[in-house]
């Protein structure tokens, strides 16, 4: 194991015999119900709701509970190793943070306090186009820590190459284009509150950080915050995007780019006639189009039809270790994972990520070793069974 996840065998023992209980839950199937005591109704369905009526994002679920791992016995799996390497980034686990925008809306720090917890357990974060500090505070806040940059591609080319290039400067090293959120998805619980984030006018590190975006205003947001605010969503509302398109990032960005929201066959070989390097496998974590197949389902036949032409992330509905080994069984080089930390950081900034993230790796290295298993590469279709 890479030494900074030391040994999880002596901590569950350390913690067990020490009679220290952790500042909140271990389970991250009660993470949800205890940090909708914590947290506003507006910021908590924001984070924990889906589209519509939201079957998605109980699809999503269902998905990983219909497949079960069959355990293997006297593998001698007591060294493992779950390290892998995706789009050039060495990493030390299967795991990067989701992007998530607007991260003040749920504690102060919002993503400074997520990219030093990330930093510190040696996992990249893919900071959001719509975070709500700058792309230069986060970075320093990562310190040595990676960073992935996640752009939600603006209508306007000038802005753009402007996000491109100060995220490049600052030490992103890949991108990931989220294609699913060209408009948001009818959210019924953000609509019954009014809750919109960036309407609001939380979230809005750019309009007031961007030279190029700021150029393009006739006054400036400081001076009227509201049209600059709607000004910059109206940015980022469909129009004028094509797999061919994408070459104009490629030109802007020399970096490797995997395109995030794929969730058909043919989309991920057209990414892959299209340059990218990788594909995200997701469905949004269900806030986009419900009633969409779980991205769980749609995995196996997607890596089958890329093959190792591309690196294959996926993403919805990750909670566990057992759900990161199933979705790489299933062909994923790597998992995204979402809500759970974003009730971390609801729950204790930085130390709340912390505690999350350090608690589904470890799980992920003791489920790994415990149905037999040394490293990544020996998880396959023949580590599971589905049920019906
Ligand atoms: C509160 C919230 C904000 C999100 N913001 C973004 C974003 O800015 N960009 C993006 O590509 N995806 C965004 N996503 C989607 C996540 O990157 C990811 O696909 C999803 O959370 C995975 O589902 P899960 O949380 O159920 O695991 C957001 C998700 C949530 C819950
Ligand atoms: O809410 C989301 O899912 C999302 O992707 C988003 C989009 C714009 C601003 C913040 C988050």
């Amino acid at each position: 194991m890479p030494a900074q996840f030391g040994s999880y065998q002596s901590e569950i023992y350390l913690q067990g015999m020490s009679g220290v209980v952790p500042a909140f839950t271990n389970d991250p199937t009660a993470l949800e119900s205890s940090a909708r005591e914590l947290m506003e109704p507006g910021p908590y369905w924001y984070v924990a709701g889906g589209a519509g009526s939201g079957a998605t994002v109980r699809a999503n679920r269902e998905a990983f509970d219909r497949r079960r791992i069959v355990p293997r016995m006297l593998t001698d799996a007591t060294e493992r190793d779950v390290s892998t390497t995706v789009l050039g980034t060495e990493l030390a686990a299967p795991v990067l943070l989701a992007p998530i925008g607007v991260q003040s809306i749920v504690h102060p720090d919002g993503e400074l306090a997520t990219a030093r917890a990330a930093a510190e357990l040696g996992i990249p974060m893919i900071l959001s186009t719509a975070s709500s500090h700058t792309i230069e505070e986060v970075a320093e806040a990562s310190g040595d820590g990676e960073r992935w940059y996640q752009l939600y591609w603006p209508n306007s080319d000038d802005v753009t190459v402007s996000v491109l290039e100060r995220a490049e400067r600052a030490g992103y090293t890949a991108l990931v284009v989220t294609l699913d959120t060209w408009t948001l998805a009818w959210r019924p619980h953000d609509l019954d509150q009014s809750y919109l984030p960036f309407i609001r006018g939380i979230g809005t590190a750019i309009p007031f950080s961007d030279p190029a975006f700021r150029a393009s205003l006739e006054r400036t947001p400081e001076e009227d915050r509201n049209s600059a605010v709607l000004r910059w969503v109206q940015m980022f509302t469909g129009v004028d995007k094509s797999w061919e398109r994408l070459a104009f990032l490629r030109e802007h960005w020399s970096g490797p780019i995997a395109v995030k929201g794929v969730l058909h066959p043919d989309d991920a070989r057209r990414a892959v006639d299209a340059g990218m390097d990788g594909i995200v496998v997701s469905n949004h974590g269900g806030r986009q189009v419900d009633g969409s197949v779980a991205a769980l389902d749609a995995l196996p036949g997607i890596a089958e039809a890329v093959g190792d032409r591309v690196d294959v992330l996926f993403d919805s509905g990750v909670r566990t270790g057992a759900d990161v080994i199933k979705a790489i069984a299933l062909g994923a080089k790597a998992v995204l994972l979402g809500r759970p930390w974003v009730y971390g950081l609801a729950h204790g900034g930085q130390e709340g990520v912390r505690h999350v993230l350090r608690g589904l790796l470890a799980d992920l290295d003791l489920t790994l070793g415990l149905t037999g298993n040394r490293s990544l590469a020996d998880l396959g279709r023949h580590t599971l069974m589905e049920n019906s």
